[in-house]
């Protein structure tokens, strides 16, 4: 089974390369945050639960996203790994799956992060809040926050992961098909 954790601030790219990776590895792509939106939109408990922090640009308590990553992962045990997007978000979520991925027999294999500067990731926000609907994209002030977010909370990662050698970055800047070929080679030598 491979394990590949997609790692970037938000606008980086992610949900982006995870939709062409999927298909090249046959990977099973979980990503939260459109888990979360599609619990949002069906107004369910779990939604119900989200709305507030994610509407603010907050993370979601590590608690209800750590159930709900766990749950869905329980979904596709016969599939030949997953790709992780916007899970680990916290040192204390990245331990929850180190603790859990040994339950079912594996652990993960890489973390790739898709890197590029806030002022260009800030400018692909707005202009994807344009079309996508997402409140979250629509407002500099909420994206100040998930940014805030990201230093505090997400950024130790980087340290968490190299220290178990399994931290990767990719250069996010560039064509669509440029930066899946990044992704690719760094696979490919895993
Ligand atoms: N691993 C997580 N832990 C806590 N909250 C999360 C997590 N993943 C997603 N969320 C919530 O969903 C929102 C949107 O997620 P996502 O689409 O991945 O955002 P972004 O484009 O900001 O990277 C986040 O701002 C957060 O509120």
């Amino acid at each position: 089974m491979i394990n590949i954790v997609l790692f970037g601030k938000p606008g980086a790219g992610k949900g982006t390369q995870a939709e062409f990776l999927k298909e090249k590895y046959n990977l099973t792509h979980l990503s939260t945050g459109d888990i979360f939106r599609f619990n949002l939109k069906n107004d369910t408990e779990l939604g119900k639960k989200a709305r507030v922090f994610m509407d603010n640009g907050e993370l979601v308590p590590c608690e209800v996203t750590t159930a709900m990553l766990i749950d869905e992962v329980k979904k596709h045990p016969d599939t030949a790994g997953f790709l992780f997007d916007g899970y680990p978000r916290t040192i204390n979520q990245a331990e929850a799956l180190d603790k859990f991925l040994p339950t079912i027999g594996s652990s993960v294999t890489a973390t790739i992060a898709l890197e590029a500067d806030d002022e260009i990731l800030v400018a692909r926000l707005l202009e994807r809040g344009k079309t996508s609907g997402r409140a979250d994209d629509q407002d500099e002030e909420k994206i100040r926050v998930r940014y805030q977010e990201y230093n505090e909370k997400t950024a130790p990662l980087i340290g968490y992961y190299k220290e178990q050698n399994k931290f990767h970055a990719v250069n996010g800047i560039g064509t669509i098909e440029e930066i899946t070929e990044r992704l690719t080679s760094v696979i490919n030598n895993l």
